[in-house]
């Protein structure tokens, strides 16, 4: 079958994930080039480990997979959140940990309809509806701390890792939506049609993950 004899294709998110993206697959055995980092190229081929990859935008990566294009991708589990897409979520990678939050001003006075900014409008707006607080929710597409300082917004639903961005611009974490960390993802007809393939790359990249936390 045709789809069974072309390489695997992976779907990299480009930008912080990638970098341990790529080590972690290194350290499962996928002999990865030292050029793949220092690339420019967005499809990159390794023929050494019949793999090839995109490099996409983080929160573009689900797209890709859910529409085949790529068999399997690494990405935030936020941006699943948000995304919604149809596709399997096959391993907690460990890796690009952080947590989407609520923050806001210190002196922030309740209003009746408080205007919420982020970049994930979907979680926030389900987030509040569960918790029957109506809102307003603003999309941004970042530097999303901005909004409270300046008066565009009242909350923020954001990514908070270290906290130092939401402490140099005089905010505070209120409350922790969920955990995040980057996952394994595939498409759900790859998934099917290439099982083996795909189940000898989690049990590899399961070794690490798990020998990496022993
Ligand atoms: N400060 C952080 N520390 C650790 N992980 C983070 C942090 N911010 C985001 N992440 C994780 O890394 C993923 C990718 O973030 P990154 O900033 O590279 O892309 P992005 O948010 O789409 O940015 P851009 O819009 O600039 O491309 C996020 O989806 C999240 O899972
Ligand atoms: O808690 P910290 O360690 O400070 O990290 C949190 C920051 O990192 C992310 O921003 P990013 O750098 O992706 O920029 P952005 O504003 O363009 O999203 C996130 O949106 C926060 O702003």
């Amino acid at each position: 079958m045709q789809t069974r004899n072309r390489p695997l294709m992976i779907a990299m998110p480009k930008g912080r994930i990638f970098e341990e993206a790529v080590a972690l697959l290194r350290k499962a055995g996928y002999p990865l080039p030292p050029e793949f980092e220092e690339s420019r190229k967005l499809v990159i081929d390794v023929p050494e480990a019949d793999m090839s990859f995109i490099l996409a935008k983080p929160t573009d990566v689900p797209t890709y997979v859910e529409y085949g294009v790529a068999d399997l991708g690494v990405v935030g589990k936020d941006v699943l959140l948000e995304e919604e897409r149809d596709v399997y979520e096959l391993l907690d990678l460990q890796i690009s940990y952080c947590r989407l939050c609520i923050a806001g001003l210190p002196d922030w006075k309740p209003t009746r309809s408080p205007r919420v900014a982020t970049k994930y409008p979907n979680v926030a707006s389900a987030y509040f509806r569960q918790q029957g607080q109506q809102v307003e929710v603003i999309k941004l597409n970042g530097s999303i701390e901005l909004a409270p300082i300046v008066g565009l917004a009242d909350r923020i639903v954001d990514i908070v890792s270290t906290g130092q961005t939401l402490l140099e611009n005089g905010l505070v974490e209120l409350e922790t939506i969920t955990q995040v960390s980057s996952r394994l993802i595939a498409n759900q007809v790859s998934y099917r049609m290439r099982r083996e393939e795909i189940q000898s790359m989690i049990k590899r990249l399961k070794a690490v993950v798990e020998g990496k936390h022993d």
